[in-house]
């Protein structure tokens, strides 16, 4: 019973491991748009679709609602994601957005939403292929409808609606193993407020560790130390770009971002994301790049606390400033700005700095997927050069 969904669908399957015969590339070829189905897949009855326009005050409150008290928690349950609606509209119109990709369920009778499901265009590097595909995130069905089998049907609906905009790729991560994921990434926390993290069970007190002691471990300096070290802002854009095209270029599978995307996703934007970067004080010249993106979890049943204030890291490019460095100065703006937790995958070239930064492992994985797209051999995550949110 196991995947009786995935395996209808155009991804890689399990019984095709190792086999070098099957090509790398399309697992499927587009049909013609006339042949894609024109009207939505049908929903159990007392459902319907709706599309869902992140620009409405209203409907983005709805969305906010329905993650928050619906949305992934952590296997033992004690924390949920809890994105802002600031950080929801941010995430769901990058340029060339479709508002047909932001898909909900409503209950016929009460208009209440109780699933969610979306798309943003993107375009991603597969070794030296470009190919445009739709990012898929924020899959949520309500806790109390988890058993009606709504998430095929969801994904069957957002796939339709892609393929009618000509695209027939896809990317997306989940916490589970579905067939077959191209990349399966650990995650790593630093600590910036132990006290509060051991408080919420985030974190547990280290073997032969008094509280202080460990206060003292993850102590931070005040200011950051790389001279030229500073906010990104609107005039950075082209350099930023021509920086980050560099850097992702080595990795196998990553985004082709132009200059709109860059303004769009790295751009500091209110308790959604911020970014930094290195200005020779001499040249001028950009020479290193970090940022991080804002995503606080709900703390789940704690007398003290309800949020856990998370930055999660985004892309980091060090070339003059050892990649060390540039991280910890952004640890210790994250710790200034009062995050309790500094989040990263072992993507890219995090590996490099993630035990020497007092990171310590996750109890969980991250597996990345391609749909209708065959990666020869899953890789490695430093050859992945994509973070999604
Ligand atoms: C601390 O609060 C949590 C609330 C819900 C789930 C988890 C564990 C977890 N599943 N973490 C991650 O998936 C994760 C850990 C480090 C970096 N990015 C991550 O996920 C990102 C990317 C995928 N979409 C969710 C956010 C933690």
């Amino acid at each position: 019973q196991r995947h009786k969904f995935w395996e209808t669908q155009p991804v890689g399957q399990f019984k095709d491991i190792g086999d070098t015969s099957l090509p790398e590339g399309p697992i499927e070829p587009p049909t013609p748009l006339s042949d894609v189905k024109q009207e939505p897949y049908n929903l159990p009855v007392s459902y319907e679709w709706i599309t869902c326009d992140m620009e409405s005050e209203e409907m983005s409150a709805e969305v906010y609602n329905l993650l928050t008290n619906n949305y992934v928690e952590d296997d033992e349950n004690m924390f949920r994601f809890n994105y802002s609606k600031e950080f929801l509209r941010w995430a769901l119109r990058p340029p060339g957005y479709f508002k047909s990709w932001h898909i909900g369920v409503r209950v016929k009778t009460s208009k209440k939403l109780v699933a969610f499901i979306t798309g943003i265009p993107a375009r991603i590097r597969v070794r030296n292929e470009v190919v445009t595909m739709a990012e898929i995130n924020f899959l949520c069905v309500h806790k109390k409808l988890r058993t009606k089998r709504l998430a095929p049907v969801m994904i069957k609906e957002v796939t339709r609606r892609v393929h009618l905009e000509n695209i027939w790729q896809a990317a997306y991560t989940a916490g589970v193993v579905l067939p077959t994921p191209i990349a399966t990434c650990q995650y790593w926390h630093r600590s910036l407020n132990p006290k509060k993290l051991i408080d919420v069970g985030f974190s547990r007190l280290g073997a032969r560790m008094t509280m202080s002691r460990t206060i003292k471990l993850y102590k931070l300096p005040d200011s950051t130390v790389t001279p030229g070290f500073r906010k990104m802002e609107l005039r950075d854009v082209p350099a930023v770009t021509r920086l980050l095209r560099k850097y992702l270029s080595q990795f196998i599978v990553a985004p082709d971002f132009e200059e709109a995307d860059v303004e769009h996703w790295l751009l500091p934007t209110e308790n959604v994301i911020e970014s930094y970067l290195v200005e020779s004080p001499e040249s001028h010249e950009i020479t290193d790049f970090c940022s991080f993106y804002i995503l606080p979890s709900s703390i789940l049943g704690n007398k003290n606390y309800t949020t856990l204030k998370a930055a999660y890291s985004y892309y980091n490019v060090g070339t003059k400033t050892p990649l060390l460095q540039l991280m910890n100065d952004v640890l210790i703006v994250a710790k200034k700005k009062d995050f309790d937790v500094f989040n990263a995958l072992d993507v890219m070239q995090n590996e490099s700095f993630l035990k020497e930064l007092k990171f310590g492992p996750g109890d969980g994985q991250l597996h990345y997927y391609l749909y209708n797209y065959r990666i020869r051999q899953a890789l490695k995550p430093s050859e992945l050069g994509l973070v999604l949110l």
